[in-house]
């Protein structure tokens, strides 16, 4: 199969679908990898690197699309990417369809089969989404704590203390990948941290975890609507796999909140879960105020520390990546479930049932789907 990576266009996303190492295994298995040229720039792979893998550079992107079988990306393509899609192409990416019904029309109407990297799933975790969670519920205590430094429009207060004064309130909801993991940056800057979630087991769990370095909460719209009021970070972390995700903080909510307070809505990329979040901002222009709030809602969060970001995600997609390439698409989402929970597009249908009911789709499946498809790879 011929592989192509083309170069991210996102704001800022400096991240890249394959490293040099990606490129060998892919090789070595009897593939042909294209590379755009400066692809893997922003993550510090150079075009150097790539050629000694064994791939192909490219100077153009239309090349790139055009000559390959299957396309691996990091971020959704972007509106000026759909003229480069065609029946028969493969096309492996995050996607989150539910918060993009013009990318799910471009895809359904020219035939490209789809699988979507955060919709993966195997034993119950998503595979494709746990590193990049992993990232984005760092940073984005780290990114909460330096907005409520008063010079970046916060309130001016540190999270930590100091002896003798009030630690900051943090409030995660959404106690999965991203929430943890968030929880676990606040507490050990020292700030009184939240968590609150639905689900009994994964608050039992979270105890285990914290001990009772963290406070743990079940979701409801009284405990959200207290626990947001007396905070000065709010973390949003909540997702339903391949849904819009539910808004649960309102804008009353936004309103109780005291002047210069944050709020992260990681969730942005699925919809984000507060009321007041109305588009999502980019790295160039990450924030911006409604009833006195910082409201920061950016959809590539790593892709502003891309070198751990690239190796941390292609060290999960490319064993992915290998199974369709060897077997072809269909074979290989046939053949294991959590490519098939992937599936997002074939046949020019919606495949993954909560994206499908998001945007209105008639829902059809995989196996369905893929019958239809003109796929021959
Ligand atoms: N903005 C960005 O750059 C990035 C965004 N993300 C996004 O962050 C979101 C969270 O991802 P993960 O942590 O990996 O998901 P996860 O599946 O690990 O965790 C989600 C958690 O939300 C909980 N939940 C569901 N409904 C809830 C409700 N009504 N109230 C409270 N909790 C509820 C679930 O029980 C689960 O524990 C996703 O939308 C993901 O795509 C991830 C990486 C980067
Ligand atoms: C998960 C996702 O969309 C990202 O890492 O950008």
């Amino acid at each position: 199969m011929i592989i192509g990576v083309p170069r991210e266009i996102k704001n800022n996303e400096n991240r890249v679908a394959l490293t040099p190492a990606g490129v060998v295994a892919l090789i070595k298995a009897g593939h042909e990898v294209l590379v755009e040229t400066n692809a893997g720039e922003g993550s510090g792979f150079l075009n150097e690197d790539y050629a000694a893998a064994g791939a192909a550079m490219i100077d153009s992107a239309a090349d790139v699309w055009a000559k390959a079988d299957m396309i691996m990306k990091v971020k959704e393509p972007l509106a000026s990417e759909y003229k480069y899609f065609r029946s028969g192409l493969i096309l492996f990416t995050y996607l989150h369809l539910a918060a993009e019904p013009e990318l799910a029309a471009a895809l359904t109407e020219s035939g490209v089969t789809a699988i979507a990297y955060e919709t993966v799933e195997q034993n119950r975790t998503l595979p494709l989404l746990t590193p990049m969670s992993e990232v984005a519920g760092r940073m984005s205590a780290q990114i909460g704590a330096q907005f409520l430094e008063k010079p970046k429009g916060g309130k001016g207060i540190l999270l930590g203390g100091v002896p003798g004064v009030k630690r900051g309130k943090v409030t995660v909801i959404g106690g999965g990948v991203v929430g943890t993991n968030a929880a676990k940056v606040a507490a050990g800057l020292g700030a009184d941290v939240t968590i609150i979630d639905l689900s009994p087991d994964r608050l039992r769990q979270l105890e285990d975890i914290f001990g009772k370095s963290v406070q743990t909460l079940m979701s409801s719209p009284m405990n959200i609507a207290e626990a947001v009021a007396e905070s000065d970070l709010v973390i949003g972390a909540v997702l339903i796999p391949g849904a819009k995700a539910p808004k649960l903080v309102t804008e009353e909510m936004i309103k109780s909140m005291t002047p210069g307070s944050v709020i992260v809505d990681v969730a942005i990329d699925q919809g984000g879960i507060f009321e007041t979040v109305d588009h999502i901002t980019t790295h160039d222009n990450p924030t911006y105020e409604k009833h006195g709030v910082l409201h920061y809602a950016v959809a590539n969060m790593p892709g502003a520390v891309p070198r751990t970001s690239t190796i941390a995600l292609t060290n999960a997609t490319v064993p992915f990546a290998l199974q369709i390439a060897n077997k072809g698409v269909k074979a290989a989402v046939l053949s294991n479930p959590a490519l098939k929970l992937g599936l997002n597009v074939a046949g020019g249908h919606i495949t993954y049932e909560a994206v499908a009911k998001d945007l209105g789709y008639e829902y059809v499946s995989a196996d369905t789907a893929l019958e239809k498809t003109l796929q021959t790879i």
